[in-house]
Formats: structure tokens, sequence, C-alpha cells
């Protein structure tokens, strides 16, 4: 079956189901997180992010964002604590953004929506590696961190000098001594969930931990997200904005709050 799959009207969410059909499954992401609605866990833990800058490998433009990947033969890069129990290991991180600073995020707060949110893939060393843990309940912990506007992100900086290098789909170049943790925010209170993969294939196997403190992006950076193409070189090219997938159905799930 090739499934291509994307974001535009023929190809996109509303489409997912008909080769996804897990799509319209009991623990689909992203959805909208209601604050009030969130109870206070006091068992939660601390989340515990341990990043190796020298796991960074390198830059990738797939098509539908870009990542930048880790090495993860080793416990280098982890994330521990919070929600989930053992050791996750970082894959890689991304991002989704919208075509204006109206939209892009996937989660949403009581309905907001903010520009751009990062993601960072981490799965769990219980199984042989991601592909495996990608198929199991408790396989993957993905970190969900929101960009607002205002000013330059010096730390994002790095990542968005890269782009020249893999403005269409299929460009990658290496990208080495990057520490992610330098994207975070000082706070690292968070929701959790339990939830999917927000693209094909939607594998319901994601802890999710969105971070409630966003970090800044200037409108200047967003436009420089926006120059990246959906398409490959010698096709007509697309401008790669609004790779979000909308908020999904809750379906009786709750989210829980490390803080009060
Ligand atoms: N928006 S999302 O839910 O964070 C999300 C959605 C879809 C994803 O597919 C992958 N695959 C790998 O990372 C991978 C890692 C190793 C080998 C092959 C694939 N990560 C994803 C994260
Ligand atoms: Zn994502």
């Amino acid at each position: 079956m090739s499934h291509s799959w994307g974001y535009g009207a023929h190809d996109g969410p509303e489409k997912w189901a008909e080769d996804f059909p897990i799509a319209n499954g009991p623990r689909q992401s992203p959805i909208d997180i209601v604050p009030t609605h969130a109870q206070h866990d006091p068992s939660l833990k601390l989340i515990k992010l341990k990043y190796d800058p020298a796991t960074a490998k390198g830059i990738l433009n797939n098509g539908h964002s870009f990542q930048v990947d880790f090495a993860d033969d080793d416990d280098s890069s982890t994330l521990t604590g919070g929600p989930i129990t053992g050791t996750y290991r970082l894959r890689q991180f991304h991002f989704h953004w919208g075509d204006s600073d109206d939209r892009g995020s996937e989660h949403t707060i009581a309905g907001t929506k903010f520009p751009c949110e990062l993601h960072l893939v981490h799965w769990n060393t219980k199984y042989p590696n991601f592909g495996e843990a990608a198929s199991k309940p408790d396989g993957l912990g993905v970190v969900g961190v929101f960009l607002k506007i205002g000013s330059a992100n010096p730390r994002l900086q790095k990542v968005l000098d890269a782009f020249d290098d893999i403005k269409s789909k299929g460009k990658q170049t290496t990208f080495s001594n990057f520490d992610p943790k330098t994207l975070l925010p000082a706070s690292l209170e968070y929701w959790t969930y339990d939830g999917s993969l927000t693209t094909p294939p939607l594998l319901e196997s994601v802890t999710w931990i969105v971070l409630k403190e966003p970090i800044s992006v200037s409108p200047a950076q967003m436009a420089t997200f926006r120059s990246l193409l959906f398409t490959a070189e010698g096709e007509t090219p697309c401008c790669m904005v609004d790779n979000y997938r909308p908020p999904q159905p809750l379906k009786g799930r709750k989210v829980r709050a490390s803080f009060k």
C-alpha cells in the first residue's frame, strides 16, 4: 500500500483514516489541553532530560517537517522520571508550524493555538529499538514544547542556520554538537496523557509530556521555518507550512498536571 499522506486538501488529516484507520482510535493525538480540567497528580515526578550534544548526528527534510536525528545506541541522551518508568532514549526532534502566527501548534491550550510546537521523540529501552517500541502502548515518550512569538531565540538559530542545506524533501546534512536542552524553557512543569503519533502511522504508543512554559521565536525566525519546502528538487515548489494535525477527541482520557 503506497502511503502518500500530507497536509493538503486531498491528502491531509481528514483523509488519513482511509489508509490509517487508527486515526479514529481511542487515544489519538494531539488534543486540546484544558488546564481547568487537568488533575494535579502529586505522585508525578520531575522529568529528567539528560542530553549529550555529541549524540547529534544530522538534520533532514523528510517532506513533512525537518528533524534532527540523534545516535541512540547507548543511554547518552535520555528521558527519565515524569510519568514514565524506565529509560527512554532520544531519537529525534522536529517541529510543526503554521503559515501565519495564529496557528501551527498541534496541542492547544483551552483552544489557544501557538505558531509552532517542538517535539522531542524518545523510545523505551525495554524494547530493542524505535520500531519495536513504536508498536507498544508504553513504547514512546514525546516532550512537546510550545513556541510563542517574542524575541529571537538564539538557541534555535543554529538549527535554522542549517536550512540552506535541507530546503527540499529528502535533503540532509550533518548536524553535530547540539544540546536540545538549550531549547527547553526554564520550567519543566508539564501536562501528561496517553496518546499517539500525530502523523501516520498514528500509532497509539506515546506518553505525551507537554510543557506548560513556551519558548520564544521571532517573526523572522518563523519566516525561516516557512522557507522550507514540502517538495523535492525539480518538483513545483510548495512551502512547508501548516504541517500540524488538529486536536482529536479525548474519548474519556484524563490529562494530569505535574503542578498545582
Ligand atoms: N509528531 S510526533 O507524534 O512526535 C511523531 C510522529 C511520527 C513519527 O515517526 C517517527 N519515527 C521516527 O522517529 C523513526 C526513528 C527511527 C527509525 C524510523 C523512524 N517519529 C515520529 C514522531
Ligand atoms: Zn511531531
